[in-house]
């Protein structure tokens, strides 16, 4: 039989670091803070409505309090931007995020620019990038996925001194900042795209001994694209006419060749959330001053 790669299980070291970050709300609330979240939500988009519950869940149940703010599709940009500045003077709120997608009408990036760079919960302020892409050695929040994905790495004990990554899709949600994170880890990082040719995905994929593909495409990478064992990691959520969802990976290709991978559903998914409820905490002692227990996320 074929040695079959190690699945990274992200629903579990999700819940180990809801667990820590739990720990600290009730230190927290020991010092007299309640870690505040706001999340506004515009539209009705069916995955952001579930994406949005989730984050309330487990919010709640982490002792981080969150509210939602519902709008329809029909706001106008100048009211959001109205409850962002209402929200970003509020002292009951530490972290505030805009749930993506937008509709058309709407700018995405106003937004990103109008949430004040200390309670930016999804690190995408201009401000906040660009630490992250220049190294800085000081706290700023970092996108949750992509930092998500560092602590699986980090998790399964995956060295990146050195190492060979590929990372697909070029977004500030996962492309942009997982670039900058494998590069401060001292990996040799690609960014490839939609306008990458084919062959030169498949000749910088067989390289690569970490690949981190969020390309929206379902079964983009396939057996002969993964050198024998990389690492695959695959923030890909595609779903399906029949309703189920398909990684950007072929998983039952993949994983007899990958040393570990991780699957969809189950994978870096519930890591984006889990480590929403971490900035928030961080965000939290730091707008009252409070010392965490430096590392308290190391899992
Ligand atoms: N402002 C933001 N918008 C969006 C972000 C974000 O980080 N900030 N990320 C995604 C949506 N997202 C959280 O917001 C998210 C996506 C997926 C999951 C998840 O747990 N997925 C499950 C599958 C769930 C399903 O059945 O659909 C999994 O992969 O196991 C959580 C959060 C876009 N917008
Ligand atoms: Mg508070």
């Amino acid at each position: 039989m074929k040695d079959m790669a190690e699945l990274i299980d992200g629903k579990q070291i999700a819940k180990t670091l809801r667990a820590k970050v739990k720990e600290q709300a009730t230190y927290l609330s020991e010092q007299g803070v309640t870690p505040g979240l706001a999340v506004i939500l515009v539209g009705d988009d069916p995955a952001s409505q579930i994406y949005v519950r989730n984050k309330e869940r487990a919010a709640e149940k982490a002792g981080v309090q969150a509210q939602t703010i519902r709008y329809d599709a029909t706001i106008t940009e100048a009211e959001l931007l109205q409850k962002v500045a209402t929200l970003n003077a509020d002292p009951a709120i530490d972290a505030i995020l805009v749930q993506s997608p937008l509709p058309e009408h709407i700018n995405e990036q106003h937004l990103q620019e109008a949430i004040t760079p200390e309670k930016d919960v999804d690190g995408f302020h201009p401000e906040n990038v660009g630490k992250l892409f220049a190294n800085r050695h000081e706290y700023f929040p970092i996108a949750n996925t992509p930092r998500g994905v560092m602590t699986m790495l980090q998790h399964e004990q995956v060295d990146l001194y050195g190492k060979t990554a590929v990372v697909i899709g070029r977004s500030i949600l996962v492309g942009k900042p997982m670039f900058s994170l494998l590069e401060a880890a001292d990996a040799s990082v690609s960014l490839l795209h939609r306008h990458t040719p084919d062959d030169v995905r498949h000749t910088m994929l067989q390289q690569a001994d970490v690949i981190v593909v969020a390309a929206g495409v379902p079964k983009l990478i396939t057996a002969n694209d993964v050198k024998p064992g990389a690492v695959v990691i695959d923030v890909g959520i595609n779903r399906m006419e029949d309703g189920h969802l398909e990684g950007d990976v072929d998983f039952e290709a993949v994983e007899p060749i990958a040393s570990k991978i991780t699957p969809v559903p189950g994978g870096v998914g519930p890591m984006t959330i889990a480590t929403l409820l971490e900035t928030t905490v961080e965000l939290a002692a730091r707008h009252h001053d409070v010392e965490l227990e430096a590392g308290w996320q190391n899992i």
